[in-house]
């Protein structure tokens, strides 16, 4: 019997592009698929399992690392447990930290024996965040997230005009040139343009770094940590409000990212903080359940962040 090759979609894009928004999509739109998901996150609490919606699908997360450099362990183990329940889905999704390298997460579809007969590199789905991605063009991450990408999302075109997007475009292009370009908001898009695009095309990969079948060796900014906060009891949310501007507009240039599950004001559900540099959006997220021991968890993520300046600011939110 010949047992099919499981599709692969990588979804890469810099921190607080827009992944786990893509993620949801994917996760609530009827394709017909079960789609098991793998979820990375850089920071060592697990927040984005939390944000993700469909609890019936196979979640399983990766915290307390970045994917590039656990694939040889955690990823391929992983991925391995999963092809043995191969009957239970269809599509495999895995959501990469913002600061992930994809390269040797692509590359050990090809290396790792096992992988390569089982699964198959459907694409490689880049969120683009129009507006923050000038902050970080420098940055290597960013950059190779692009130059590997066989699906680009230019996402939050609600924060920019159609020419800046143009602008950037004409950039991306430079840098990758035979990507597919889509414009989103809130990664709206149809889903046949990220699941099923059969996009891989492992001879761009190596003309983008003939090095990428080789051993990996890749940096990362040192200078870029994540500080996690976790703490029980209840957050005021006028202090939060308070704090939280005033965090932003002191540090908001080296806060990247800033994610947050929190008990405010005890209400009865959470309260699912996010923050892109300046612009921060809270709302109501999934219900307590009774008697559940509420834990608030922040993560920050960003460049020389102040650990103890943070916690203190976030003590003198709790009630
Ligand atoms: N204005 C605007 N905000 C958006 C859009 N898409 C997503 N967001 C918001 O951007 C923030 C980050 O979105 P996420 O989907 O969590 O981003 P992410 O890439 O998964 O973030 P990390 O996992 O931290 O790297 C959230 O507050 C989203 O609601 C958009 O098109 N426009």
């Amino acid at each position: 019997m010949i047992s099919r090759a499981i599709p692969v979609t990588v979804i890469t894009g810099y921190l607080g592009s827009g992944k786990t928004t893509l993620l949801n999509r994917i996760l609530t739109f009827e394709h017909g698929k079960k789609v098991a998901v793998i979820v990375n996150e850089f920071g060592d609490v697990g927040i984005d399992g939390q944000l993700v919606m469909n609890a019936d699908e196979e979640i399983l997360e990766m915290n307390n690392g970045c994917i590039c450099c656990t694939v040889r362990g955690d990823l391929i183990r992983i991925i391995s447990n999963l092809l043995e329940r191969q009957e239970k889905f269809d599509h495999l999704v895995i959501e990469t930290t913002g600061l992930a390298d994809p390269a040797p997460v692509i590359q050990s579809f090809f290396v790792d024996e096992a992988m390569h007969s089982k699964t198959e590199l459907d694409a490689v789905v880049t969120v683009v965040d129009v507006k923050h991605i000038w902050n970080h063009w420098d940055s290597s991450e960013a950059q190779e997230q692009i130059a590997f990408a066989d699906v680009i999302v230019l996402n939050k075109m609600d924060l920019v005009s159609s020419e800046q997007a143009d602008v950037l475009e004409k950039r991306i292009r430079a840098a990758n040139a035979i990507a597919k370009i889509h414009r989103t908001q809130n990664c709206e898009l149809e889903i046949g343009a990220i699941l099923g695009v059969k996009a891989f095309d492992l001879k761009n990969a190596l003309s983008i770094d003939p090095e990428f079948l080789g051993e990996d060796a890749h940096e990362h900014d040192e200078t870029v940590t994540s500080i996690s906060i976790v703490e029980t009891g209840s957050v005021s949310s006028d202090k939060l409000t308070t704090w939280l501007n005033q965090l932003v507009q002191a540090q908001g240039q080296n806060i990247f990212r800033m994610k947050g599950i929190l008990n405010v004001d005890d209400e009865d559900r959470r309260f699912v903080l996010q923050g892109v540099h300046m612009l921060l959006d809270g709302r109501p997220g999934k219900p307590w359940k009774p008697n559940e021991n509420r834990r608030n968890e922040m993560v920050f993520i960003g460049r020389d962040l102040p650990e103890a300046v943070l916690k203190e600011g976030f003590q003198s939110c709790l009630v």
